[in-house]
C-alpha cells in the first residue's frame, strides 16, 4: 500500500488539498483528509507538490517498421521514458503489413508490446479493404477491446487509403460504435510536390515542408469531416472523428467549424509543433534538420498562435506526442533525398515538462486545463475513464507527483529514450515530474527510473455505444 500525503490535488475539474491512499491491487483505495497509514503502508510526503493524473500519450509508435527502417524505442524503453516524464499510459498503432490481416496485426504488436513497463492500448490501421477488414474490425472492437480505427491520407504506395476506403472504414466502425482517427495530408499532392522537387534538385531537408504545405493539411482535414458528415446523426453518434497531430490554422478552423455545426470532431496537438518553427529545417547541419523531419512538418510560427488558441477555448482537446525515434544513422538513409528521410522525432518524455512550462507558466492554462489536455480528454474521448485520467477511488492508481516551479535544461544525455537526440537539446523547462506512480508503485523517484520490463498491462477499451441515444449511455 502507498499513502501520498500533503499534496495539493490537481484534476481536470478542480483542485483540493488531501491525502491518498493506494492498495495492493494499484488503485486508489481512498482520498481524504489526514489519512492514517495502515500498517506496513509505504508512506510519501508531497507537501509542496502537485499531484495529477499520470499523463495518457494516445499517439505513439514504439519498434515500428517504417519507410524501410524501425523505430529505435521498443516498448520498454519507450514507455519506460514516459514513466521518467509522468506519462503513465499510451495508445499504439497497430499497423497492418500489406494484405495481413488487422486481427494477426493486433496479435503481433499484443506480443511485441508485451514488455512495456506502463500500461498500453491500441488503435489499429486500416491501410486496405476487403471483406477480412470489415470482419476483423467486429472481432477488434468485441473481442479485441480495441475502440478506435487509424487512417492515414497520406504516405502514398506505403498507408495511404482513398476516400471509399475511408467511406466504409468510417461506416463499419460507426455500426460498431468505434472512433476513427486520421492523418489528415493529401497524399497524392505530397507525392506530386516531392517528384517536382526532387526533380528540380532540392534533395534537402529544407524541402519536407515545401512537399507539404499548410494548405495541404487544411484540404484534408476538411475532406475528413466532410466525409464523417456523410453519415452523421449528431445525437446518437458518440465520436464521428479525430483528427491526429493537427499542426495548422487551416486544419483547426475545419475542426472548429464542424464542432459549431454539432459535429464530434477533436483534434489532437503535438508539443513540438506549439514550439518549434519551419526555421528548423534551414539548419546548416544537415543532420540537425533532418532530426526534425516528420509529418506534418514544423510550420511558419503564426500557426502556433492558432494551436494554442485552439486547446485553450477547447477547440483542440488532447495532447500527444507522436513518438517515433530514428537515430542518426537512419535519418541518414535520405542523405541524398529528403523523401527518405524517415519521418518522426521523439518527445514521449518531454511532452509533459513542455507543456507546462509553455502552456502554464506562460500564463496560457491553468493546471486544471494542463491535467485535461495531458491526460483526463484522451481517457474521456478513447473510453478509459473513470480507470484513467481520473483521481478517485476506485481508479487506477496512475499519478504524478509535480513540482510545476522545479526547473531543468533538457539534454539528450540525461533522458531515458533509446535515441541520440532531443528537440528541446538546451532548452530550460520549469515544472517536472519528481515522482511517477504506475499501479499505485513509484516507478520514477526523484531521478531515479524504477520502470520493470512486462509490468504493463493491456488496457482494453469498449465500444463507444453508437446506436443508443447519449441519455441512455452509462
Ligand atoms: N509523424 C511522423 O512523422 N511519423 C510517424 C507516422 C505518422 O504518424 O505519420
Ligand atoms: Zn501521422
Ligand atoms: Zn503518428
Amino acid at each position: 500500500m502507498l499513502l501520498i500525503k500533503g499534496g495539493l490535488i490537481v484534476t481536470a475539474e478542480r483542485r483540493f488539498d488531501a491525502d491518498i491512499l493506494c492498495d495492493d491491487a494499484g488503485r486508489i483505495a481512498r482520498i481524504g483528509a489526514d489519512l492514517e497509514a495502515p500498517t506496513g503502508c509505504t508512506v510519501i510526503d508531497a507537501s509542496g507538490l502537485l499531484v495529477m493524473p499520470g499523463g495518457i500519450d494516445p499517439h505513439t509508435h514504439m519498434e515500428m517498421p517504417f519507410m524501410g527502417t524501425t523505430a529505435s524505442d521498443d516498448f520498454f524503453t519507450g514507455t519506460a521514458a514516459g514513466l521518467a516524464g509522468g506519462t503513465t499510459s499510451i495508445i499504439d498503432f497497430v499497423i497492418p503489413d500489406q494484405g495481413q490481416s488487422l486481427f494477426d496485426a493486433w496479435r503481433a504488436w499484443r506480443g511485441k508490446a508485451e514488455k512495456a513497463a506502463s500500461d498500453y492500448g491500441f488503435h489499429v490501421a486500416v491501410t486496405h479493404w476487403d471483406e477480412q477488414v470489415h470482419d476483423d474490425m467486429g472481432r477488434l472492437v468485441r473481442e479485441g477491446g480495441v475502440n478506435s480505427f487509424k487512417h492515414f491520407m497520406a504516405y502514398k504506395n506505403a498507408l495511404m487509403i482513398d476516400d471509399t476506403v475511408f467511406l466504409r472504414s468510417m461506416q463499419r466502425a460507426r455500426e460498431l460504435g468505434a472512433l476513427c482517427t486520421v492523418h489528415a495530408e493529401n497524399g497524392d499532392a505530397i507525392a506530386f510536390l516531392q517528384a517536382q522537387l526532387l526533380a528540380k534538385g532540392e534533395t534537402g531537408p529544407s524541402s519536407h515542408p515545401l512537399s507539404r504545405p499548410a494548405a495541404i493539411e487544411g484540404e484534408a482535414a476538411q475532406r475528413a469531416i466532410t466525409l464523417a458528415e456523410l453519415d452523421d446523426t449528431p445525437l446518437y453518434d458518440d465520436t464521428p472523428l479525430y483528427i491526429v497531430h493537427v499542426s495548422t490554422e487551416e486544419a483547426t478552423q475545419a475542426i472548429a467549424a464542424a464542432r459549431l455545426k454539432g459535429l464530434k470532431v477533436y483534434g489532437e496537438v503535438l508539443p513540438q509543433h506549439l514550439v518549434f518553427d519551419d526555421s528548423v529545417y534551414h539548419d546548416s547541419d544537415w543532420l540537425q534538420a533532418a532530426r526534425h523531419v516528420m509529418s506534418p512538418p514544423f510550420r511558419p510560427k503564426a500557426h502556433q498562435k492558432a494551436l494554442w488558441g485552439g486547446l485553450i477555448s477547447g477547440q483542440l482537446q488532447t495532447t500527444a506526442t507522436d513518438h517515433c525515434c530514428f537515430c542518426q544513422d537512419q535519418k541518414m538513409r535520405g542523405r541524398d533525398d529528403f523523401t527518405k528521410i524517415p519521418n518522426g522525432v521523439p518527445g514521449i518524455e518531454e511532452r509533459m515538462s513542455v507543456l507546462w512550462h509553455h502552456g502554464v507558466v506562460s500564463g496560457r492554462l491553468s493546471a486544471e486545463e494542463f491535467v485535461a489536455i495531458t491526460s483526463t480528454n484522451t481517457a474521456r474521448i478513447f473510453n478509459l475513464y473513470p480507470r484513467k485520467g481520473c483521481i478517485a477511488p476506485g481508479a487506477d492508481a496512475d499519478l504524478v507527483l509535480w513540482d510545476p516551479s522545479a526547473s531543468r535544461t533538457i539534454t539528450a544525455g540525461a533522458l531515458h529514450q533509446n535515441v541520440d537526440y532531443t528537440l528541446y537539446e538546451g532548452m530550460t523547462l520549469t515544472g517536472l515530474a519528481v515522482k511517477t506512480i504506475s499501479q499505485g508503485v513509484v516507478v520514477w523517484d526523484e531521478g531515479t527510473l524504477r520502470a520493470e520490463r512486462g509490468k504493463g498491462r493491456y488496457i482494453r477499451r469498449p465500444a463507444l455505444g453508437r446506436g443508443r441515444p447519449l441519455w441512455q449511455k452509462v
